[in-house]
């Protein structure tokens, strides 16, 4: 069946038109006496979808969770283009495995716009929306959990673009999804790319990678090795550890 969202670039985002949406110098986190973070400086949420890539432990997760204001950092900043205080939430988490609450995926939906301050009147409008764009209108009385595993990934992604963000961070968003699975979610993705959301993606999928990014960060030990578009990344990776992740070897 052909892509009904072929990609196209991404809008400009009308709030930080050139800006990266986040900046991070010299970020430090350690946790049991490790550096698990060890000194990542970084424009992140340029324009498209960057795609944050390397080995296990290599701090991919922390980075995103410093970024969502989910980890304390031992030292360096992050700033946002935004101002502190905004009337909205800018960034959206959304994890490898989806946080649901024990009620229908409607309800899930109106729980969560009731969070973002939607009024009332709007919620049900607005949740429904967000199934049809899930493609889950005729699932709206269906109890979450009981959705399959790819069907609760894209509850959880349109729950989170509910949330109108500017920078939205996904964490392996289809490590646990099959082929047919894993392309519905990424139409989504497409989608919010092409509106003008930023997106951070972790993936230990190339094909994804090549997908849906426009740039590709690598990091090992907690330091980024590369930093570099991805269609570079993937014809003439630069740094040692980013070829040999390529190449299949075991990065240790
Ligand atoms: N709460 C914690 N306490 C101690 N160590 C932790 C904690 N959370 C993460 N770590 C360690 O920090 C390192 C980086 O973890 P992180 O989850 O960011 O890796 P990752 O790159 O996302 O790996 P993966 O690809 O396996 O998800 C790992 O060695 C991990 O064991």
């Amino acid at each position: 069946m052909a892509d009904p969202l072929p990609f196209r670039p991404p809008a400009a985002a009308p709030v930080m038109p050139d800006r990266p949406a986040v900046r991070i110098e010299d970020l430090r986190l350690t946790r049991r006496w490790r550096k698990v973070i060890d000194g990542i400086s970084a424009d992140l949420g340029t324009p498209g979808c960057t795609a944050i890539m390397g080995p296990n432990g290599a701090g991919k997760s922390l980075l995103l969770r410093t970024i969502a204001g989910l980890e304390k950092p031992q030292g360096g900043t992050i700033t946002f283009a935004w101002p502190p205080t905004p009337e909205k939430r800018r960034v959206a988490l959304v994890f490898q495995r989806p946080v649901l609450l024990r009620r229908t995926a409607l309800a899930n939906l109106v729980h969560a716009l009731r969070q973002f301050g939607v009024p009332r009147a709007a919620r049900t409008d607005q949740a429904m929306a967000l199934l049809e764009r899930a493609d889950l209108a005729h699932a709206a009385k269906t109890p979450a959990r009981a959705l399959s595993g790819g069907e609760q990934q894209r509850l959880a992604l349109v729950r989170a673009l509910g949330q109108a963000p500017d920078l939205l961070l996904l964490d392996e968003p289809s490590a646990s999804l099959d082929p047919r699975a894993t392309a519905a979610l990424e139409r989504l993705i497409r989608q919010a790319i092409h509106d003008g959301v930023r997106v951070l993606l972790i993936t230990h999928d190339r094909g994804q990678a090549r997908r849906l990014a426009n740039r590709v960060v690598f990091l090992h030990a907690g330091r980024v090795t590369e930093d570099t578009p991805s269609d570079r990344f993937f014809d003439v990776a630069q740094s040692p550890q980013a070829r040999a992740y390529l190449n299949g070897d075991l990065l240790l």
